[in-house]
């Protein structure tokens, strides 16, 4: 809900549309606090991006590295929090970065109150800072490259608290929450490298308070997978105590949870990730678990592994529900073979190992759940790693022990549980208050660390992501990220076939990566206080399903190039920006790749995500605003024609002016970059031919029509609307011919009006920060707008605004009542909202400019104008 006001104010990073699920976020603040060192030349175009702080810089390691690393030991990444989970194979860190971006102002410098004051906002306040989570992984094995890690990014120095924040002088004790073995078995390492104290956690109240945690607080968390199929579960907040919680590391540990810090830990076991990992290691000569993992995907465990049908004369052993396919013996037949280690398949050894850890760990699970009578199972552990064959094979084991009575669930931030909990056991970050709708996750492109090695600056995010898109493209790579289906056949008896299909690759890490996104965490974002029933609010009106994202795949790839070149051309041009522009294209086509094969790869996901993925992709790869040009042409051909169009309408008697100004609205709406019919028709007219034909073709019945009982309900002279609330969609005509009369009619009639704008642009879409310069563009020639602006009625913070009311007024149900909320064009009105019911009146208007959206929802066709009213009572 943001309103940008231009001031002297700094901007305040805020949320927009509390209205919509379209979120979008300051990605944009943390890609322009991390200009690349390497290339500053190049790529520092603007003036007002925060400078690195190279002092003191060195390249660490030899320099006949091609990409040495370089240190930048007095670089601040306005880190506040840190926590390890130091586990026996992997150190997990999550950090959590604010996002302040102060152009102007060194941020080391500001006092901790000025800084608070930035994040909260003149209104209100709150109880964190916005910024956001970041998680990476390191093996213990390369404890020092996690060293340098911590160190290249100085995580370990930052903190509200911490004094060098203060002063930017070296702090002499600074402490990290670390959990985990690694915690008590490194300690001195840390203390002797990074000069931090670990301050310890216990490792089981970790596990359970990020588990308790990602349940409560991320939506789309848990998932079960059966039969290669992955099913995202709703949790209910108030039924989730207890459950078993299975923490599949090296080792194993088997928690029962009761409650947020209740807890025992109930059981174990020691054949684990560990187990599989170096036993397939010395038996296969694999490099890397993932490589292990791979193979296994090939492999045929009945060659190593004795079945029922093996013992049996290829029988099933039917009256104990046996399958003669069932593994009778893990490993079995090998020693009747007169075989050695290398007669044996690498892959058949693998798939082994894996069939018989992971069927173990289930069958121990269903055993301590139905100890203490427990339904559900999560499984987290790095073991796990997002493996449909892994985690196929745990739910079957849960599911045929207990006969369908238990149900085995993931968690897509499965190995971060601990390193999670040690997070949130920092007091004063206040975490642990927030609810779901707080945490935006994003998926940036092989953030926030690629690979193993830190190459080249460390912070040159942005310079890193594109030389790493580029090195996939040089080598005919995609990164498409395949996903290990290999959906076992269930033989129904105690057993199962070996999978039937069997995945190419595995995910390299760092697109697997991309499953687990950054949290945002953005305070101001909070539930539109007028929708009907938050709980139950669902952002996306369509589902991606397998078919619907087939098709948004084809028009978002067709429309790329298009995308690419306004994006490129809004940053001059340069050769900057066009290696920008190739990175972004391939990094969302990679994310469009990656969805192909799994549509639920970043949790459920929906149509309105899908749009918003773009725009963030765009922002990461520095394109704050591709069509900013476009929209100037637009404002000024538009404005320029205004005044006429005034003058028309005001000569119209009331109810004909109702009607004109709803089809304006609706008749400039068409103009929408991101409709490829659209655009082909701007090619062929100027703004003000299209909007003329435009309004020309406005022939009523519109396909929802409900103009009659909107116009009633304005005409009704005994309760008038108090306020109403805009919501704007597009750049150009859309907003100055059709959205601005409108809003000049609720004034005209003493309505007050809150103007309510994206604070990124999506697309052509106008945003907070430009649309005072077009309202008072406009009020130069029109008295009503001019008062209204002048009077500093007309654009406001609205939800603040909302808010404040409510608060004052606990009986604010009359204010309520005649509040009317007004959405316009499809992102708010259709792919988001159109089935929202809010608290007051609300009208939707919309042209639909795609056939296929109009033949879905409304079994119309491209063009269909949508006048939705939808009063409360
Ligand atoms: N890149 C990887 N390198 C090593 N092991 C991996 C990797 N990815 C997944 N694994 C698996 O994950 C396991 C480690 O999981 P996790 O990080 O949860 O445990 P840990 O905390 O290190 O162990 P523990 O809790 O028992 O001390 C490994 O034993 C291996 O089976
Ligand atoms: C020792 C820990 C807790 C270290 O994370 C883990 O590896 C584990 O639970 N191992 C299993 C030990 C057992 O209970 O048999
Ligand atoms: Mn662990």
């Amino acid at each position: 809900m943001a309103a940008n006001n231009s001031g002297s104010e700094p901007p305040i990073p805020e949320d927009d549309e509390g209205l919509g699920g379209v979120t979008h976020e300051e990605e944009a603040a943390e890609a322009k606090g991390k200009a690349p060192a390497a290339s500053t030349t190049t790529m520092n175009r603007s003036g007002s991006r925060p400078q690195l702080d190279l002092s003191g810089a060195a390249i660490h390691g030899t320099l006949e590295d091609r990409n040495p690393t370089i240190l930048l030991p007095n670089q601040s990444d306005d880190i506040s929090h840190l926590a390890l989970d130091i586990g026996g194979s992997l150190i997990k860190l999550v950090y959590f970065s604010r996002h302040a971006d102060q152009p102007t102002e060194d941020k080391r410098k500001l006092s901790t109150k000025r800084r608070l004051e930035i994040f909260t906002g003149a209104r209100r306040s709150y109880p964190v800072l916005g910024g956001r989570l970041h998680f990476v992984k390191f093996e213990t094995g390369k404890l020092n490259e996690c060293l340098d890690f911590i160190s290249s990014k100085q995580l370990h120095r930052g903190g509200v608290d911490s004094p060098s924040w203060r002063s930017g002088a070296q702090p002499d004790n600074i402490v990290i929450k670390a959990t985990g073995g690694g915690a008590f078995k490194y300690a001195d390492l840390f203390k002797e490298r990074l000069g931090v104290s670990l301050e310890k956690e216990d490792e089981m109240d970790c596990l359970v308070a990020g588990a308790n945690f990602l349940l409560k607080a991320i939506r789309h968390e848990a998932f079960t997978h059966m039969d290669g199929q992955k099913e995202y579960v709703q949790i209910d907040q108030n039924d989730l105590f207890p459950y078993l919680l299975v923490n599949v590391g090296s080792g194993v540990s088997i928690i029962k949870v009761d409650g947020h810090g209740k807890f025992q830990r109930v059981s174990g076991t020691n054949v684990g990730g560990g187990t599989y990992w170096g036993l397939g290691r010395l038996m296969t000569e694999c490099k890397s678990f993932d490589e292990l993992l791979e193979l296994s995907q090939r492999g045929d465990n009945s060659t190593i592994d004795m079945l029922v049908g093996d013992i049996y004369g290829g029988l099933d052993y039917s009256k104990i529900g046996l399958s003669a396919s069932t593994i009778a013996s893990s490993f079995g037949k090998t020693i009747s073979d007169n075989k050695e280690l290398s007669d044996y398949r690498p892959e058949d050894i693998s798939l082994s190992l894996l069939r018989m850890i992971s069927y173990n760990i289930g069958q121990i699970s269903y055993l301590n759940a139905l100890r203490y009578g427990l339904k559900r199972i999560f499984f987290g552990g790095f073991f796990i790693r997002g493996h449909a064959y892994t985690m196929d094979t745990i739910s079957f084991a849960v599911h045929f022990w207990s006969k369908g009575e238990a149900k085995a669930m993931f968690l897509r931030h499965e190995g971060f549980l601990g390193a999670l909990g040690a997070f949130m056991s920092y007091e004063k970050h206040g975490l642990d208050d927030l609810s779901a709708h707080h945490l935006v996750e994003r998926f940036p492109m092989g953030a926030p660390y690629v690979g193993g090695k830190i190459h080249g600056p460390p912070l040159g995010d942005l310079n890193e992501k594109i030389s790493w898109m580029e090195k996939f493209v040089q080598k005919g790579t995609q990164i498409t990220a395949p996903v290990p289906m290999g959906a076992p056949a269930t033989t129904g008896m105690g057993g199962f076939e070996r999978p039937t299909s069997k995945g190419d690759i595995l995910r390299s890490d760092a697109s697997a990566a991309l499953n687990v996104g950054v949290l945002h965490l953005v305070p101001s974002l909070d539930v539109f206080p007028l929708l009907e029933d938050p709980k139950t609010y669902e952002p996306n009106t369509i589902d991606l399903d397998h078919d619907e994202f087939k098709y948004w795949f084809t028009i978002l790839s067709d429309h790329l190039p298009d995308l690419v070149e306004k994006a490129v051309a809004s940053e001059g041009g340069t050769d900057d920006a066009k290696r920008r522009g190739d990175a972004f294209a391939h990094a969302f086509s990679a994310h469009l790749a990656r969805l192909t094969e799994e549509p639920a790869a970043y949790g459920k996901f929906g149509l309105a995500n899908l749009l918003e993925l773009r725009e963030e992709c765009l922002r990461e790869f520095q394109f704050f605003d591709a069509y900013v040009s476009i929209k100037q042409r637009e404002n000024e051909a538009s404005l320029a024609v205004l005044p006429d169009l005034l003058m028309e309408l005001d000569s119209m008697d009331e109810e004909d002016r109702l009607l004109a100004l709803i089809e304006g609205v609706l008749a400039a709406n068409i103009f929408d970059w991101g409709s490829k019919a659209c655009v082909d028709l701007y090619n062929q007219g100027t703004i003000i031919e299209i909007y003329r034909m435009s309004r020309k073709k406005m022939q009523r019945p519109w396909r929802i029509d409900n103009f009659d009982t909107f116009k009633s309900r304005m005409l009704k002279k005994d309760q008038p609307y108090k306020r109403a609330l805009i919501s704007v969609d597009n750049a150009g005509a859309d907003v100055v011919l059709g959205m601005l009369p409108l809003a000049r009619e609720f004034l005209r009639r003493g309505v007050e009006v809150v103007l309510v704008a994206n604070s990124l642009p999506a697309l052509n879409d106008i945003t907070a920060n430009e649309l005072p310069e077009i309202v008072a563009e406009a009020a130069k020639h029109c008295g009503i707008l001019r008062k209204a602006a002048e009077a500093g009625g007309l654009i406001v913070d609205a939800m603040a605004g909302i808010q404040g009311d409510a608060k004052d007024e606990p009986a604010s149900v009359p204010l309520m009542v005649v509040m009317q909320l007004i959405l316009e064009g499809m992102g708010r009105s259709l792919h988001t909202n159109l089935n929202a019911r809010f608290k007051c009146d609300a009208l939707k208007l919309a042209m639909v400019k795609n056939q296929r959206l109009a033949e879905k929802l409304f079994n119309g066709n491209i063009y269909d104008c949508i006048c939705k009213f939808e009063p409360v009572s």
